[in-house]
């Protein structure tokens, strides 16, 4: 018999422990289910072809940020915003800031986010961060930050840390997504040219963060990056 709990904000479902789940996601999600305004979010970017985080990445970060308790975090690539809803989620005192270029998607991600754009913890900015005026931009240039995600750009990965590496506070956390780019990185078996250059970029990135930085990964998906910033580092 199916039963239905409430605790807190999450519906859990106490299904027979018996039940047998047709792979291990779809036992993971129904133990560990996410906001219902993720998975709505998440419904919306599966039909649109929209690329979002996976369930299991969002775990990963949800674990980071629960662990070092950012005050301020900056995220590059919003989406429509299933990374951000995650990140406001988990810490409820939390300010965001979030980058996306995309027109569409960012008045998406303004639909999307108003829960947490009315209690004013997320601001949304419409920017291409390859642009000088991003660099310019006063929430940039004024601010520090304790956990900076880069899902955006990848081939310009080791130029988004030179630039800002200095705005992460020390003790602070840089997360990058998809680093291993579908285990292309590892195998240089990318399906066609186009995609050699961010490949081949991708490959010094890693070289220069495991040299000169205190990096971990996370071989989940297409490979979560997080560096941590040390007391005695200087800014690059
Ligand atoms: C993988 S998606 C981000 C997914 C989002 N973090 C999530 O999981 O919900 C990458 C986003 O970065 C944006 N993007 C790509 N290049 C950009 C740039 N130069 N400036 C700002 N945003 C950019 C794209 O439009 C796209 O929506």
């Amino acid at each position: 018999m199916k039963n239905t709990l409430k605790i807190e904000r999450y519906t859990v479902m106490t299904d027979t422990i018996e039940q047998a789940y047709p792979n291990q996601s779809a036992y993971l999600e129904a133990l560990f289910p996410e906001y219902q305004q993720i998975q709505q979010m998440r419904t919306y970017a599966q039909d649109h072809h929209i690329p979002v985080i996976t369930p299991e990445i969002a775990s990963a970060l949800r674990l980071i940020a629960q662990l070092t308790q950012p005050k301020k975090i900056l995220e590059l690539g919003t989406a429509i915003g299933v990374s951000t809803a995650t990140f406001a989620e988990a810490l409820p005192n939390t300010l965001i800031v979030s980058v996306e270029l995309n027109d569409q998607r960012f008045r998406l991600a303004n639909q999307f986010l108003q829960p947490w754009l009315l209690k004013e913890r997320v601001v949304l900015l419409q920017e291409d961060i390859r642009s000088a005026n991003f660099w310019t931009h006063p929430q940039l240039t004024e601010d520090s930050y304790d956990l900076i995600f880069v899902d955006a750009a990848k081939g310009q990965y080791l130029f988004l840390l030179e630039k800002l590496w200095a705005r992460l506070s020390v003790g602070g956390v840089m997360i990058f997504d998809d680093v291993l780019q579908h285990g292309w990185v590892a195998t240089l078996n990318y399906p066609n040219h186009r995609q050699k250059t961010a490949v081949m970029r991708l490959r010094q990135f890693m070289r220069h963060v495991t040299q000169n930085k205190n990096a971990h990964i996370l071989p989940i998906d297409d490979g979560l990056l997080v560096l941590v910033k040390e007391g005695k580092e200087s800014d690059e």
